[in-house]
């Protein structure tokens, strides 16, 4: 089917805003990253549609993405609100689709100091050598473990020795369905007034999931804010932690090694640094990591051409802002397209090739800690993914210190 299947152009004359067409619907055979990649060719790089009663801005170069997410950083900072997302998120605990409030403040600093930091790593330290392991490897292995021990794992209590089959058939499809749903854009998001018609069954689904419990141990920990209980928050925020880290790493590892078998002169340049930094005898280890330039290049390089996040998680703005002269007020979900500014040919040479070497040349100076917003798998502002240490530089710095 053609793109002009699911939206129509309707320019408001006489108004501030840059281009608007009405998007029906955002489903079909195409990604709707595509649809709006190419309706970026068609109207540039910042235009708005609207989808019923909401009016979404789209950003697609990394100039009008800076103005957002750093010039305009906490006007954009909250999010949007769904029905998958009051339903999944338990009606917004979890805090990575909290709007900007206190809540979303407590939660993500506890995140982050109790989980993701230099601080817990530290604390790591004194503990076993085989229990130093919170790390992308231990989260890659998590789907094939019962929800007790992926728990314990989580908060660093102990390491779990073996998986259940049905248990992890269970929270695959778990995940599954959660994906699934959240990405659903139902039909009473735009015109609220008909949600009680449920068209479609969404809500009804998304009820059954939401009640369905994804952790069987709760957090001990008794934080509680004027939004949720103490329950209700640590499941939320063991959820989040585990469905953020979970699927994106390993959706960039499976496109990395795809990249490579089809890159078979990147993959023998790689066996080469390995061979020389880590020897045929023995396993890659965690500590190796620093060593390993070229392997650093082929991450970002995979995930510039394939981010998890083509149009990262919407924002929302909290308050009237200006972005390339256009007036934007307060309400406005803003959609950065990360593919289209991660293929941009003016930024990139050969757009759409698996290149590691660029990072190592024309662009060394580019990385992903999100001041570069020609890269931003991960975004930028108050919103960014606190994985992006986590996963890449605390390991080094802790290894460093080491
Ligand atoms: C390849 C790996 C990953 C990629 C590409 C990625 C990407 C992203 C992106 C694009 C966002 C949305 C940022 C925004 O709204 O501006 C995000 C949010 C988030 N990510 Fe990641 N992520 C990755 C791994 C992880 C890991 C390992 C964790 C945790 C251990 C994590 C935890 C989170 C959380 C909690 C949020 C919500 C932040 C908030 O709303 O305040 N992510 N991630």
């Amino acid at each position: 089917m053609d793109i002009q299947e699911y939206f129509e152009e309707a320019p408001e004359a006489g108004n501030s805003w840059p281009v608007i067409g009405h998007l029906h619907l955002l489903r079909g055979p195409k990604p709707p990253y595509i649809i709006l990649s190419e309706m970026a060719d068609k109207y540039g790089p910042i235009f708005t549609i609207k989808m019923g009663v909401h009016r979404d801005l789209i950003v697609s170069d990394h100039e009008t993405a800076k103005e957002c997410l750093s010039i305009n950083d906490k006007a954009f900072a909250s999010r949007t609100s769904t029905l998958a997302m009051e339903f999944l998120s338990y009606n917004h605990a979890m805090f990575g689709f909290a709007p900007y409030e206190n809540h979303w403040h407590q939660m993500r600093k506890l995140a982050t100091l109790e989980l993701l930091s230099n601080y817990r790593l530290e604390r790591l330290k004194h503990v076993r050598e085989s229990e130093i392991k919170t790390s992308l490897k231990e989260l890659y292995q998590l789907s094939a473990l019962g929800p007790e021990e992926r728990w314990m794992m989580i908060v660093g209590k102990r390491i779990p020795s073996s998986g259940n089959d049905e248990e992890s058939e269970k929270w695959k499809k778990a995940l599954k369905d959660f994906f699934d749903l959240s990405g659903k854009f139902v039909i009473s998001d735009a015109l609220p007034f008909l949600r009680w018609l449920d068209i479609g069954g969404d809500e009804r689904l998304m009820n059954k999931n939401g009640n369905e419990d994804f952790m069987d141990v709760m957090l001990s920990l008794a934080v509680e804010t004027e939004k949720h209980d103490a329950d209700t928050i640590n499941k939320a925020t063991c959820l989040a932690m585990i469905l953020a880290a979970l699927d994106t790493t390993m959706v960039t590892l499976t496109w990395a090694m795809s990249l490579l078998l089809n890159n078979r002169d990147e993959l023998k340049k790689l066996q080469q640094e390995l061979d020389i930094h880590v020897g045929k005898d023995r396993l890659v280890q965690e500590s190796d990591i620093k060593n390993l330039a070229y392997l650093k290049t082929i991450i970002k390089e995979t995930l510039r051409l394939f981010p998890t996040g083509p149009l990262g998680v919407p924002h929302e703005s909290t308050e009237d802002c200006m972005v390339s002269g256009y007036h934007i007020p307060a309400g406005t979900r803003l959609i950065v397209n990360i593919s289209k500014i991660h293929r941009d040919p003016q930024v990139w040479s050969d757009t759409c090739e698996f290149r590691p070497q660029r990072f190592l040349t024309t662009h060394k100076v580019i990385d992903f800690k999100g001041q570069n917003f020609e890269l931003i798998p991960f975004r930028s502002g108050p919103r960014m993914c606190p994985g992006v240490s986590f996963c890449w530089e605390i390991n080094e710095k802790f290894h460093y210190n080491q």
